[in-house]
């Protein structure tokens, strides 16, 4: 058995309190901090490996695409991406109907090429992006079936590296541009490249997504001012291109940005699909500038597809040939909205609008075949040679102190530069500590005063837990987002993220219960030693840490900050009804035994009535009068503990809530939905993805399918477009 300073494992984790469930909650947190400190872990990665083909099938794709591998001299590995028959139905139980999300959509995405996939608010853009990236998320109300074709084999995300640039733009505040580009680069990039290729590697991709100006600008967040929203978009874009993706999905990319923001964004997906990449974006409604910037649009309503093609002048000639003429100095994409939008104004439009929506849809889906896939694929062998043609790095990963050392650097530069938080969270130790001070003046040795001591003790226990817990859990939910989509990248494991944040917080984290301490006890005058002080300080700032760790699995359980703010102070008053001052641990009923025993509170509290109380007289004039403190502590049922005890009592907490955290971040990782075959029926018109070859000319194939559409369609009323005005 291993020994911990004289005493058995077993006694060591003798629980929080000593038996029962403190020995439950102490062994989970030792055998969870020893897989913390072993090995790198896991990087998160999504359970669904399985559904995505064999491995043969996988590798077979990755190698022709150059997994694994990146390029540093900016070559790009061509990835094509074809879909067919994607349907995204959503079941809902109780009205026992189905909802289709995307009905029978195909498409196809090339190299070098800007896709935009766009149509009205709730079509199904970001359903049908997320399809593609297979970053659906898993539902059991969800049912996704449809083909995915990889460079001409039937395949998934995971054959090719890709980019998800989310709406929603989550970084670090207190880094700058060029630091944030830096720490992704590090955990990102392989171990050999030395620090003036990295630097080199950065300032090229700053340059190349033009935040140059901005390098060394604080990206900032809600309270303090940063770069701005096209700026912040366009490092997003910067972090995801670290690794060389092949792909870059970006869901909404200018959703919040003025104009001019926008149509810079959107250049910088031009651009970035000019040097080789596949990108896809969805997008609302773009102004004229930027639908020009589209090489192909995907235009989808109610999920269904209403036309998949070039961009530009195509989609306008392909709907002018059903009377929808887009008049001059009108934007396209306006045009395009307003065409394929449900217009609700009244009975009578909603019922024309859906009815050309219907027609529109049904048109494209008997004729998609001869806009699309006009060009046919580039030959396997034609990846071989860009494979053999590239300079290549294999890729590393950095082992578990290097993962924690650059952890480290990122935690203390956002603990340590976060003025504005520092400063309120400093004035409100000061302040609370001059409220209490002055309630509790200079406290006597009176009877009374005994009450008055335990009240006050209680009330720091209280403020301080309180003011830790409130501080973690209204930042960490949105830390976690990003530490999550990071590791979704594979950059670290999760030991050395959280040991990193233990560690970097420590000093700031001290300083303001020392704050809160050094003002407090002075005016409070408890028992006047330096090293009865130094005890005091010590309690409360284990206690704050104590109090950090439980709000970091608050965070870690709950999906929003709102949430957190309403489980954790909840949590925390359980607590703090059981912290050894409303209900004496002898009087607790059997079933709430083991609450004051994992209550950081009554730790704190015991500690700081031990700290105070041993030694104290006090003035009396009966009998039954307490004389001493030890018969104060006697009266709390603490008699006969040690300070020390109720320190690695909130030390092994502290460790619990650490090792739930790691547990429920590990367990938490996003399932993603599973892409199955389509049923026969949809896919019995075709279900080669395969480029259609047609005997007819284009201009008679043109005019067989206007006529199919006069005879298979029905008749479309002639649409007066409000963009047309
Ligand atoms: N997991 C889900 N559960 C329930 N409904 C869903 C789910 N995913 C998508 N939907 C619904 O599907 C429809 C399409 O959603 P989606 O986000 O793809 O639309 P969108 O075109 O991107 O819209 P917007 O432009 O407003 O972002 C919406 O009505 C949405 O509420």
């Amino acid at each position: 058995m291993v020994n911990f300073g004289g005493k058995k494992v077993g006694q060591v984790v003798a629980g929080i309190g000593g038996n029962g469930v403190g020995q439950v909650l102490a062994a989970v947190a030792v055998s969870l901090l020893f897989r913390l400190f072993t090995g790198p872990g896991p990087a998160l990665v999504t359970d669904d490996d399985s559904a995505y083909g064999d491995d043969d099938e996988r590798n077979d794709v990755a190698e022709a695409i150059g997994d694994g591998e990146a390029p540093v001299d900016g070559k790009v590995f061509p990835v094509t991406i074809r879909w067919q028959n994607i349907t995204c139905s959503l079941s809902d139980k109780s009205s026992k109907s189905v909802r289709f999300l995307l009905n029978n959509v195909r498409g196809e995405a090339k190299p070098g090429r800007l896709l935009a996939i766009m149509g009205p608010s709730g079509s199904g853009k970001t359903t049908l992006l997320n399809v593609l990236a297979g970053q659906l998320m898993a539902s059991p109300r969800l049912h996704l079936s449809g083909l995915l074709e990889v460079n001409g084999k039937p395949s998934s995300n995971k054959a090719y590296k890709f980019a998800y640039v989310r709406q929603e733009d989550l970084f670090f505040s207190q880094l700058t541009v060029r630091e944030t580009l830096s720490l992704a680069a590090e955990l990102q990039l392989p171990e050999i490249l030395s620090v003036e290729e990295r630097d080199e590697y950065v300032n090229s991709l700053l340059f190349k997504l033009g935040l140059v100006s901005c390098a060394d600008s604080n990206v900032g967040d809600a309270k303090v001012r940063g770069i701005s929203g096209g700026e912040k978009k366009r490092l997003s874009l910067a972090c995801e291109l670290i690794a060389s993706p092949s792909v870059i999905y970006a869901d909404e990319p200018t959703t919040g940005l003025d104009a001019f923001q926008a149509e810079k964004v959107m250049e910088t997906l031009r651009q970035l699909a000019q040097d080789g990449h596949t990108v896809i974006c969805s997008i609302h409604q773009p102004r004229g500038s930027v639908y020009f910037k589209f090489d192909d649009i995907v235009l989808l309503t109610e999920g269904k597809l209403v036309y998949a093609g070039p961009a530009r002048d195509e989609p306008l000639a392909y709907f002018s040939r059903f009377g929808y003429t887009c008049p001059d100095h009108v934007n396209p994409a306006e045009f395009l909205a307003d065409l394929i939008s449900v217009d609700y104004s009244s009975a009578e439009s909603v019922y024309l609008s859906q009815k050309r929506i219907d027609s529109l849809a049904e048109s494209f889906l008997q004729q998609s075949s001869t806009i699309l896939y006009a060009s046919p694929l580039i030959s396997r062998e034609g990846y071989k040679k860009s494979k053999l043609q590239k300079r290549t790095i294999v890729k590393k990963k950095g082992g578990w102190w290097r993962q924690f050392w650059l952890l480290l650097r990122r935690a203390w530069m956002q603990a340590s530069r976060d003025g504005p938080t520092n400063k309120v969270r400093a004035r409100m130790s000061i302040a609370s500590a001059i409220i209490f001070g002055s309630v509790f003046w200079r406290m006597g040795r009176s009877q009374t005063s005994i009450q008055d001591r335990m009240g006050l003790l209680q009330v720091a226990a209280i403020n301080t837990a309180m003011a830790a817990l409130t501080k973690t859990v209204g930042v960490f939910p949105k830390e976690r987002t990003i530490v999550d989509r990071e590791r979704a990248k594979g950059s670290y494991a999760l030991g050395p993220y959280l040991l990193s944040k233990l560690i970097a917080e420590i000093p700031v984290g001290a300083a303001f219960p020392l704050m809160f301490g050094a003002v407090l006890y002075p005016m409070a005058r408890l028992h006047p030693t330096l090293s009865r002080f130094g005890k005091f300080c010590g309690i409360v700032t284990v206690e704050s840490f104590a109090a950090s760790a439980m709000g970091l699995t608050v965070g870690a359980m709950v999906p929003t900050t709102e949430a957190a703010m309403a489980v954790g102070p909840s949590l925390m008053t359980v607590f703090i009804v059981f912290g050894g001052y409303y209900v004496n641990a002898d009087n607790t009923p059997i079933i709430f035994r083991w609450i004051p025993r994992v209550s950081l509170i009554r730790w704190a509290f015991q500690g700081l009535c031990i700290n105070e109380f041993l030694g104290l007289q006090f003035d009396h004039q009966h009998s039954f009068d307490i004389q001493t403190g030890e018969q104060a502590l006697e009266r709390l049922s603490f008699g006969g503990s040690r300070i020390s005890d109720t320190v690695m009592a909130q030390s092994r907490i502290l460790l619990f809530w650490y090792c739930t955290t790691y547990l429920l971040l590990e367990k938490k990782k996003p399932k993603y939905q599973q892409l199955e075959l389509p049923n026969p029926e949809q896919t019995q018109q075709k279900i080669q993805l395969e480029p259609l070859e047609t005997d007819l000319p284009p201009e008679k194939e043109q005019i067989k399918s206007t006529r199919q559409v006069e005879s298979e369609s029905p008749p479309l009323d002639m649409y007066n477009l409000e963009g047309a005005k």
